[in-house]
């Protein structure tokens, strides 16, 4: 058996598959894969590990062959399900082990951007901490008591706002697809509408999975809802935020700040004017990038392939579709 895997993973997840006798083959070169490169590395492949390369209709139809992908994320907005659920191959993800990492990096994202800790480093290294003491400058502001509005309240959102009531005692209220009875329960959580989310929050915080439906759905008018002192963290995906109008919002003061983990696109270029900006604070997409997270998530993906090779279903498959017709 011969698994490919588009990167290169914590090797506990590698191991896993070598100790079933499978052939492993990581994808080490500086530059990310090509289509045509992953297809040739594909073509005779049993299972795939994808690490965040586009996976389209094309590749699928060109190695139809595979039993199971397993892609080394918990989002996978990235890979052309309909497709694979239409060749039978069942695709695996890694949820769960991944969220406390995420909602710690927007945590930390939120902390920074209120109290413009990134540009105030900035300031240092480049020599421009000005003498003396600065009594009303370098102001931030404080979040003890403050709303925080969590848009898409599943896993990661949940623990975002576990965080955020247990550190500064915040009100919770979240825009879902559905109520969520625990978030209700154990952290006092209320639903409101996507209006009022973006009327009330003071911090805003978007968890939901990337989709046709939410595209942009962060833009110049929804902004426009937003208070002027409220905070958008961005941990879920950039093209949920039109980065255009988001500037815009930013210059004008129309918000207060932002904090953003993912872009679109990714590398973001350096001279983003985003990256010049008092009240904005940008990590290179590092949500689940702890040691632990990564160790779980790589032998999840281990887990899902071998179930896959071996015609089981998936501890943690995203189109269980797949399985009806068997
Ligand atoms: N920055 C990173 O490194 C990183 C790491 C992990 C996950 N992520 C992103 O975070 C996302 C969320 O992960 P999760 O495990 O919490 O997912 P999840 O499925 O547990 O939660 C997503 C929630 O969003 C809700 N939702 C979906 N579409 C919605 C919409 N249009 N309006 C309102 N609610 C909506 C769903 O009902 C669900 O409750 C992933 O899809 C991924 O894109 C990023
Ligand atoms: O979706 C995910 O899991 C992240 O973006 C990568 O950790």
């Amino acid at each position: 058996m011969k698994i490919f895997i588009s990167g290169v993973i914590p090797q506990i997840g590698v191991k896993m598959l070598q100790e079933e006798g499978y052939i492993v083959e990581e994808w080490n070169h500086s530059q990310p894969i090509t289509l045509d490169e992953l297809i040739d590395k594909c073509k005779d492949a049993d299972g795939y590990i994808n690490v965040m390369s586009p996976v389209s209709g094309k590749f699928l139809e060109a190695c139809s062959q595979l039993k199971v992908i397993s892609t080394f994320s918990v989002g996978f907005n990235h890979i052309d399900i309909p497709t694979s659920t239409r060749l039978g191959i069942p695709v695996g993800n890694t949820p769960d082990v991944l969220s406390n990492a995420t909602a710690d990096t927007a945590f930390l994202l939120m902390l920074n951007v209120s109290r413009k800790a990134f540009f105030n480093y900035r300031r240092i290294i480049e020599g421009n901490w000005k003498p003396g003491f600065l009594s009303v400058d370098y102001l931030g502001q404080e979040l003890n008591g403050k709303t925080l509005g969590i848009f898409g309240m599943g896993r990661i959102g949940f623990k975002m706002a576990e965080k955020c009531k247990g550190a500064y005692g915040m009100k919770v209220i979240y825009h879902n697809r559905h109520k969520q009875e625990q978030a209700e329960k154990e952290i006092g959580a209320t639903y409101v509408s996507f209006e009022e989310l973006l009327n009330q929050a003071d911090v805003l915080s978007i968890h939901a999975p990337l989709s046709e439906e939410n595209k942009g759905i962060f833009n110049d008018s929804t902004l426009k809802k937003m208070k002027n002192t409220s905070i958008l963290i961005n941990t879920a995906r950039g093209a949920m935020v039109n980065e255009k109008d988001l500037i815009q919002a930013l210059q004008s003061g129309q918000i207060w700040g932002a904090g953003l983990d993912v872009t679109d696109p990714e590398p973001m270029k350096a001279d983003n004017p985003l990256l010049q900006m008092e009240n904005v604070a940008i990590t290179p997409h590092i949500g689940s990038a702890t040691v632990e997270a990564r160790n779980a998530m790589s032998v999840l993906c281990a887990k899902n392939i071998i179930a896959g090779i071996k015609g089981e279903k998936l501890p943690c498959v995203v189109n269980p579709e797949v399985y009806k017709n068997n």
